[in-house]
């Protein structure tokens, strides 16, 4: 039970998908009118905890609008008032049926919006994963009308309006306090622009046969979501009880300048945060002291400076060279006269994480001829506007960030950590891991030089296990938003500054592994 509800957690679908998984359940015998009732009871369940007793249902000519109906009339027979409003004059068979008997049981249907009594809550079956063309006109207008309402809006399987896939509001879309997504997880639910139509998300399970699944998606699903079991499983923990230091990883940063001292030790602490071995910190021979009075037990590698504060070159200590490190993470605070060291760097062929000014000088060096000559694997994690500096000639990730997070990773051969609300790993050959939880509270500066180090030092204790690196990457996202979470609920969205986030690192990973 526990391992079939763990797979479907981190299953992802298109609407082309989920249909086609539900074409092979009805091919195998189940009565569509069947499946129908049975979602419609799980969401009336659902529903019957929000509260209220007066419900507006807004019911669509598909099979969403179909569940709508299913949900008005067990609602309307425990009690509760119940109005639907829908404007259309055709509807799909069985939703017709519906309909037709949710009025004999005196449930009045509303063509206007005008007609509608105050309700407690509004329930959303519209349009599910079939809308095909934007909405317009009238429709258009009603919800936007509903959108301005006060009352909660839930939302069956997707809110009205938005796109299964991209998450794009075709025409108009209804802005949901709740949704309930049906049987497995939809792309949309993972694209930012969809997030403020969405509200809180749930996954409503209808037992949806794991063959069926598979054999649709396959083995390996391209598109999979993060859990906290799959964090665990790729995190260094239990530590073997004979290990030494170098057995557990060294981690080697390059950040920082005089301008962007802060960035530095951000940086330095998310390393230091993932519990690797040893620890080395690149940075401007004038910051050394400032680092070491933070970092007392890193080495703190001082190099020298240009004449604006930036690292000319690395100066490693003696008998010591780029092999000696199990992993790099380049980039934070640099400014872009540290262009020497990043071309050092990306010359080795050591497990290399290039974030912020280590990825506008990778842009200006030009992102894919250089990184085609690297022999070492790369991890880019880029926000947006660092994604397009990188990748100017691929699809804009404000469309449809799945889509283009995978052709940047496919395009460079790197790892692509694509930041956002829900921040989305791709590997070149296509597997996406996206991180489903975050906060806004992590929309501060500095909170990306954290996940930077703490990538980083992961990297370097778990690269050698035969781990895929984008498992190492997503577990890097997923720890360092559930720790921003933790530290949000604790503090408020204000109170998560970097610094601080560095510090539920730990707290919050000690909760999960005790
Ligand atoms: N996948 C599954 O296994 C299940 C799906 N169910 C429900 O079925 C839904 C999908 O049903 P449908 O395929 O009928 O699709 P929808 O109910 O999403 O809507 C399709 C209908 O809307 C019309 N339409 C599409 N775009 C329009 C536009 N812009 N303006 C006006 N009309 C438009 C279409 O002509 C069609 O009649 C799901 O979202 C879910 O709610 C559930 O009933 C049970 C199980
Ligand atoms: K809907």
């Amino acid at each position: 039970m526990e391992d079939r509800q763990g797979q479907i957690a981190q299953v992802v679908v298109t609407a082309r998908e989920m249909r086609e998984i539900e074409g092979r359940i009805f091919a195998a015998g189940m009565p569509v009118a069947a499946l129908m009732e049975k979602v419609g009871g799980l969401i009336t369940a659902r529903v019957r905890e929000v509260g209220g007793s007066r419900v507006g249902v807004l019911v669509g000519p598909g099979h969403n609008g179909g569940d709508a109906l299913v949900v008005a009339r067990e609602l309307h027979c425990r009690g509760y008032e119940v109005w639907i409003y829908s404007p259309f004059s055709r509807f799909k068979e069985l939703t017709g049926q519906h309909l037709q008997y949710a009025q004999s049981l005196g449930i009045p249907c509303y063509q206007e919006i005008e007609e509608l009594p105050h309700c407690d809550f509004v329930i959303d079956g519209l349009f599910g994963f079939g809308l095909e063309k934007p909405i317009t006109d009238s429709l258009a207008w009603a919800i936007n009308r509903f959108n301005q309402w006060e009352q909660p809006i839930l939302s069956i399987d997707i809110p009205s309006g938005i796109h299964t896939d991209t998450g794009e509001v075709l025409g108009a879309a209804i802005r949901a306090t709740q949704t309930f997504c049906l049987g497995l997880w939809k792309l949309a639910f993972f694209q930012d622009q969809a997030l403020e139509y969405i509200g809180k998300a749930e996954l409503i399970d209808f037992d949806i046969p794991g063959v069926d699944v598979q054999a649709v998606l396959g083995t390996l699903p391209a598109i999979k979501r993060m859990t906290r079991t799959q964090a665990l499983s790729t995190l260094p923990l239990p530590r073997s009880p004979v290990t030494h230091k170098y057995q557990a990883g060294h981690l080697l940063l390059i950040c920082g300048s005089r301008r962007y001292a802060g960035g530095a030790i951000l940086t330095a602490l998310g390393g230091r945060a993932s519990g690797v071995g040893m620890l080395s910190v690149a940075v401007p021979e004038s910051l050394k002291p400032l680092l070491v009075s933070h970092l007392p037990e890193a080495l703190i590698i001082g190099c020298p400076e240009t004449q604006t504060g930036a690292i000319e070159y690395l100066q490693l200590p003696e008998k010591t060279d780029l092999s000696s490190f199990s992993a790099i993470a380049c980039g934070p605070g640099l400014t872009l006269d540290a262009t020497a060291i990043v071309q050092e760097v990306m010359a080795s062929d050591r497990p290399l994480v290039l974030d912020a000014d280590g990825l506008n000088i990778l842009a200006q060096m030009g992102t894919i001829p250089t990184l085609q000559k690297r022999q070492g694997a790369t991890v880019l994690t880029p926000h947006t506007g660092e994604f397009v500096r990188l990748f100017p000639h691929l699809p804009d990730p404000k469309q449809d960030r799945i889509q283009a997070v995978q052709a940047a990773a496919a395009a460079s051969g790197a790892i692509v950590l694509l930041k956002g609300a829900r921040t989305a790993i791709s590997h070149p050959q296509g597997r996406i891991w996206i991180n489903p939880n975050s906060t806004p509270a992590l929309a501060r500066g500095g909170s990306g030089d954290v996940l930077t180090g703490l990538i980083g030092g992961l990297w370097a204790q778990t690269g050698s296990k035969g781990i895929p690196v984008e498992d190492i990457v997503a577990t890097g996202a997923w720890w360092h938003a559930q720790a921003g979470i933790l530290a949000a609920q604790e503090r408020t969205e204000l109170g998560v500054d970097a610094f601080t986030l560095t510090e539920y690192l730990m707290k919050v990973i000690s909760e999960w592994v005790t």
